[in-house]
């Protein structure tokens, strides 16, 4: 008998337990519980309490209240709290929450419980308040997480405001508008263009997007390495590839401010780096066309400094230097070597992969009848750029069908003029020469991704040889690398 009895015990406990559950979460008497325990905690504990005032004793602005009013109205706890403000952000989906006045938050770092009071003491005679947060920390607790828990405040309320700022795009002034407009002047950076929106081969794209988060999380690594914390890319293909719009999406995705220097309005090419801020990418366009026509060799050597950190170290690291050419054929490797450009991505003509993402983005079209066709067209080595082909689909957008007709077309008329022209002329010629730009000699027709093409695969193979013949061993192994697509 009192095996059965055991059995039942066995079965009816954790049935017990469910209900419960499902009472204390369905009731929100959880709440009140966790409350209690709280306060039955808070009895058993000394605590000490630290203030942050809105203004320091001379009146001026406290900044580090400012952060703290960023980091709290940030906890996800805040939803918790029995108060929250709901205000309207800047657009206007966006709602933000803010902790009310005399209101508590809790908030948890390293297994301790700590909590924060957003303290408003109305001033008695002439209206007006003082603000400040104040601080609870258990005494046991304080000696281990406060210094961390500050520093960790500082870093969330940063990185916040870092992706809330508006960007801004420089162009340099001309020389003789530097004594009175200054070296840069800026304006919104409004660019449209994000990593989803730009057609590419998606391996290729994700360790574009792990190198940059990478990067901007590494500052203790370069520091300890004594180098500045800057990163080159170089990003190369035939015109209307996507070199300029993959660089407005670099800027969105990291947030950063973004430089666009103009080499042929610049005297002073070293000063003008100088007055660069960090957490920038600073861009400059065409730089096989400037090599070959305008650049001198003072302009060259600030810029190989620049790019070897040196003038960079001396305003402001997290920078990420750009340079964009269509070819590489022309640019002396010494210019490309490890430490100088430490991502090379190659932006090819269109495929069938990005000719897919295309139709999705600007079509809404994932599958269609005339995929096949479009596929074969490709297979036989007609192709062009994605700007031609987005510009096809974007002035047909109310017809998919006749969108992709029209990109049949031209593809097979650019094909045909392309066995015309023949085998021997170099990519960059054409791209920039012709509207629908030629395809690309025959070994670069599958060009696309440097895997499944063995002439691009080649070319990496070449690059990879020469840059591993300037390595030294151990560091360039780590910090070095090509990414082809
Ligand atoms: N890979 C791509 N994905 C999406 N859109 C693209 C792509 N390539 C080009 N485009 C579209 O084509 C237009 C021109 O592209 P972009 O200016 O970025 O080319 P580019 O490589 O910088 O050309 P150039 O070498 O002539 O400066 C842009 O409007 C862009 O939206
Ligand atoms: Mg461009």
């Amino acid at each position: 008998m009192w095996v059965v009895n055991i059995i039942f015990l066995l079965f009816l406990a954790p049935c017990l337990l469910f209900v419960l559950r499902f009472i204390l979460y369905r009731t929100a008497l959880i709440f009140v519980l966790r409350k209690w325990a709280n306060w039955v905690d808070d009895r058993i504990h000394v605590h000490q309490y630290l203030k942050v005032a809105e203004l320091n004793e001379n009146g001026q602005d406290n900044q580090f209240y400012h952060k703290v009013f960023i980091y709290i109205n940030s906890l996800p706890s805040l939803e918790d709290s029995n108060f929250t403000n709901l205000f309207s952000g800047k657009k206007s989906t966006d709602i933000i929450l803010s902790l009310d006045d005399n209101q508590v938050i809790q908030d948890e770092f390293l297994g301790a419980r700590v909590s924060w009071v957003n303290k408003v003491e109305r001033l008695v005679n002439g209206g007006g308040c003082n603000r400040s947060f104040l601080l609870r920390i258990k005494k046991k607790d304080k000696r281990r997480i406060l210094r961390p828990y500050l520093q960790h405040i500082h870093t969330v309320s940063d990185d916040i405001e870092q992706r809330r700022r508006e960007l801004k795009l420089f162009i340099n002034n001309k020389p003789s508008e530097n004594p009175i407009n200054g070296r840069w002047r800026s304006v919104p950076f409004t660019h449209p263009a994000t990593l989803d929106t730009i057609a590419m081969d998606v391996d290729l794209k994700n360790k574009v997007k792990s190198d940059l988060e990478n990067f901007i999380k590494s500052q203790n690594y370069y520091h300890k390495l004594g180098r500045a914390w800057k990163r080159n890319y170089l990003l190369y293909g035939p015109s209307g590839t996507g070199k300029s719009s993959f660089i407005g999406a670099m800027a969105n995705y990291l947030n950063y401010d973004v430089y666009d220097i103009d080499l042929s309005r610049v005297s002073d090419l070293k000063l003008l780096l100088l007055q660069t801020t960090s957490k920038s990418l600073i861009v400059i366009e065409d730089v096989d066309r400037l090599i070959n026509e305008k650049l001198t060799t003072t302009t060259t050597s600030v810029l190989l400094n620049f790019m070897d950190g040196i003038v960079n170290s001396c305003c402001g690291d997290e920078k990420i230097m750009v340079f964009t050419m269509n070819s590489k054929e022309l640019i002396d490797p010494v210019m490309l070597r490890p430490g100088r450009i430490d991502v090379h991505i190659h932006f090819p003509l269109c495929d069938f992969n990005s000719f897919k993402c295309l139709a999705n983005s600007y079509l809404g079209v994932k599958e269609h009848k005339l995929f096949p066709q479009v596929e074969e067209i490709f297979h036989s080595g007609a192709t062009m750029s994605p700007a031609a082909i987005g510009e096809l689909m974007m002035v047909n957008r109310s017809s998919p069908s006749r969108a992709l007709k029209s990109v049949i077309t031209a593809l097979q008329s650019n094909g045909a003029d392309a066995k015309i022209v023949g085998k021997g002329k170099r990519l960059s010629d054409n791209a920039s020469s012709s509207p629908l730009p030629l395809p690309p000699q025959a070994e670069e027709i599958d060009g696309g991704n440097w895997k499944d093409s063995v002439p691009v695969a080649k070319e990496f193979r070449k690059l990879f040889l020469r840059l591993k013949s300037c390595k030294s061993p151990s560091l360039f192994d780590h910090d070095s690398e090509m990414i082809e697509r």
